[in-house]
């Protein structure tokens, strides 16, 4: 019985296509297991690249390409498209395995063909030095270039001449040598091959071999429902093509908890997503997914439905922050908390600062009892004496320990009674009650946008779980961090050392978007939450499209009227209204922008407010951006008096260190909304804009440059 094979190019095609004509061709396929390779009318194709190529009709003006095998029955579907240009593509393409991968390839040949002479003259002249010039052909061939992408290499005399061979050359063989025209070493560019190299020798011959080990470009589709699966999400390619360092992340077995880091937008969500379906397919145990927002674990829970088919292994697996898992574990024993408001919170604590005549802050007093107290679950005086206060800037003497201590004491104590809890001290007692279990609800624990969660969730997580191989595995960015949570992962009893894997293929930005946002970061490393720094250099994008759109205006309302226009022409230019995004610093400048937009005939969807209109543009803080993603992206309001918040920094005199943290969470926020953007952004302001993007060398429009 023949089988079918689907080749990611197809997936990205099927995408692009019209309703009418997907369904056709997910019918023709559907027949697939069913019929022998006669009764599905597959045509040699004249003077193709491959003898091997075969065509198949879906209707009047559509032909599919498919490579028959030369044993076996595997045949791959490759490429839809109209009748003549299937047959062009078939004439000009070809497919080969890689030698170090043994994988396959596609590449446009008779392109190769065209340009290698061309670029051989141009490049005899001697007049630049190639750029691959002190590489031996013998290390490039170990790196699987082949002798035709070798004949080209050596005409390369400018980096930028790859960006476009990448439309002809193969994929697995354009990233290489992308890699080392970037600088990395031959060693380098070998270990990001990493887990896509076969240690055995390849047969590059052997082309049906080669396609069942490529899973990150071709899935064998088994029977019907699988079929229209893959066809039923084509933008969601991830579901079904893992770049071989994702997956091998997603199936390794690691002794203890382990850790997945890379830039926006690699992959860390769907490897997570990946990773927890993969544990529930085991069977061994509950699996909990889970994040700092019940915003972001809905989304995770969308991904999940999405990958998970088989109803047992969906029942395995709880979605549910991390907050919720806490006033879970909090009910059954205690039942619901009274909880104590934020303003009531800090009316307390300014009582009990006047009661005892101390001079610090309700501020200062809180974050003392968050980031010290509970989140080194200090419970004495003299524990609280012997600390360590890392991260807290302004150091405090063992009298005005004592003194801070007494206020934090007088705190909890007022707490207790008035049978008040706040969320913190749910979730300590949900931690104690779980430590004291023998039976943990959950064997394996998956964490989304790890960066953002504080030691005291930390310590919740660990205690939901017993500690044994595969029980934590972690997904985030530091560099994306936009809480004020700084935590060391040994602390808070989590060590994930040589447990350690990082992405950094972007598949969500243009290499224009990501490489400007990535400026706004100046590249300065942040602490990796591991004793380490971790910086973003090697997060690279290989789609291309248009440069950020950078524009300051006189005021407020010019402004607004400029978003509303600007939103205006991606709607007539057939962008659907919920694939925009604005994002703003502060949630009051929302409402100048959404009556611009309504003045427009626009309808916006405010992210705060559930709702699933999709036929309108989102609008939300920079806050509620965090793990969106849409088409094109506004971030708004990025003036010098709103980005970083005045009211989010404390003053440099007041405490320089914790002055600097706080400018350097506003940056990573400002970089996250602008990371949100997939393929145009647009960033405005009115009068002098941020200073974040004013020291950025890139050309504005508009006025208050
Ligand atoms: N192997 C893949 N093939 C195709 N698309 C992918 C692949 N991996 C990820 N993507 C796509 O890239 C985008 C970003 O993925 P994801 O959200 O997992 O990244 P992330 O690293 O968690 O991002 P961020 O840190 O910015 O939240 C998504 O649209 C996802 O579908």
């Amino acid at each position: 019985m023949p089988t079918l094979a689907i080749d990611k190019g197809f997936i990205t095609d099927l995408a692009k296509m019209e309703r009418a004509v997907a369904k056709r061709v997910a019918e023709v396929f559907d027949e697939f297991d069913s019929a022998t390779h006669t009764g599905l009318h597959l045509e040699k194709i004249a003077n193709a690249r491959n003898s091997r190529f075969r065509s198949i009709r879906i209707d009047q003006s559509w032909r599919g390409v498919v490579l028959a095998p030369e044993t076996g029955d595997v045949y791959t579907l490759l490429k839809v498209l109209p009748h003549d240009d299937a047959y062009q593509w078939a004439q000009r393409s070809n497919i080969s395995v890689n030698s170090a991968t043994g994988g396959i390839e596609i590449r446009d040949e008779a392109e190769l063909d065209r340009q290698i002479p061309e670029r051989e003259a141009a490049a005899a002249t001697g007049a630049v030095t190639p750029v691959f010039a002190d590489i031996k052909d013998g290390v490039l061939k170990g790196l699987g270039i082949d002798d035709k992408v070798l004949a080209f290499a050596r005409t390369v005399t400018d980096p930028a001449q790859l960006d476009t061979a990448k439309s002809f050359l193969p994929e697995t063989q354009w990233d290489v040598l992308f890699g080392l025209a970037a600088g990395f070493t031959p060693e380098e560019v070998w270990a990001d091959l990493g887990a896509q190299i076969l240690n055995e020798p390849v047969d590059t011959t052997d082309v049906d071999a080669a396609i069942k080990r490529s899973n990150d470009r071709v899935v064998l589709v088994s029977g019907p429902d699988e079929l229209m699966d893959v066809f039923a999400y084509p933008f969601a390619t991830w579901r079904v093509y893992l770049h071989p360092t994702q997956r091998a992340v997603v199936d390794a077995t690691y002794k203890g908890p382990a850790r997945v880091t890379g830039g926006p937008g690699t992959g860390k969500t769907v490897v997570a997503l990946h990773r927890a379906h993969m544990l529930a397919q085991r069977d061994d145990g509950r699996v909990l997914v889970t994040t700092f927002t019940s915003t972001l674990s809905e989304s995770l829970q969308t991904g999940l439905d999405m990958l998970v088919e088989d109803e047992d292994v969906e029942n395995r697996i709880d979605v549910s922050h991390v907050d919720r898992i806490a006033h879970r574990v909090f009910r059954k024993t205690n039942g619901a908390p009274h909880l104590l408001s934020f303003d009531a919170e800090k009316e307390l604590w300014s009582e009990l600062i006047e009661e005892q005549g101390v001079s610090y802050s309700p501020v200062f007093l809180s974050e003392e009892w968050r980031h010290v107290v509970l989140a080194r679950r200090i419970d004495t005086l003299d524990a609280y004496l012997a600390t360590r206060r890392t991260g807290r800037g302004r150091g405090l003497g063992s009298a005005q320990r004592t003194q801070v201590w007494q206020a934090i004491s007088a705190f909890e104590q007022t707490l207790t009674e008035r049978g008040l809890w706040t969320h913190e001290t749910v979730r300590r007692e949900a931690t104690r009650l779980l430590e004291a279990q023998e039976e943990k609800p959950f064997r394996h624990i998956v964490i989304d946008e790890a960066q953002d969660l504080s030691p005291d969730q930390w310590h919740l997580l660990r205690a939901a779980v017993p500690v044994a191989p595969d029980d934590i595995f972690i997904a985030g960015d530091t560099n994306q961090r936009i809480y004020d949570n700084r935590v060391s992962l040994k602390e808070v009893g989590i060590i994930i050392s040589g447990r350690s894997s990082r992405l950094n293929i972007n598949y969500r930005t243009t290499a224009e978007i990501l490489g400007w946002s990535l400026g706004l970061l100046h590249g300065e490393p942040v602490d990796d939450m591991d004793g380490g720094l971790d910086s973003l250099a090697g997060c690279k994008s290989y789609v291309h499209g248009k440069p950020p759109v950078l524009s300051g205006h006189a005021d407020a309302d010019a402004e607004a009227t400029f978003i509303a226009t600007s939103v205006k022409a991606w709607v007539d230019n057939g962008i659907a209204p919920s694939e925009i995004g604005i994002a703003v610093r502060a949630k009051w400048s929302i409402a100048k922008i959404e009556h611009a937009l309504r003045s427009a005939g626009i309808d916006t969807l405010d992210l705060a407010k559930a709702s699933d209109d999709d036929s309108a543009v989102s609008i939300g803080t920079m806050h509620r951006m965090k793990g969106l993603e849409f088409r094109c992206m506004c971030v708004a309001g990025v003036g010098a008096k709103q980005v970083p918040a005045a009211s989010a920094v404390t003053p440099i005199d007041e405490d320089k260190q914790t002055h600097l943290q706080d400018l350097e969470r506003e940056r990573c926020l400002l970089f996250v909304a602008c990371t949100r953007a997939r393929e145009e952004l647009l960033v405005t302001w009115h009068d002098q804009p941020s200073p974040f993007i004013a020291a950025l060398d890139t050309p504005t429009d508009g006025v208050g440059k």
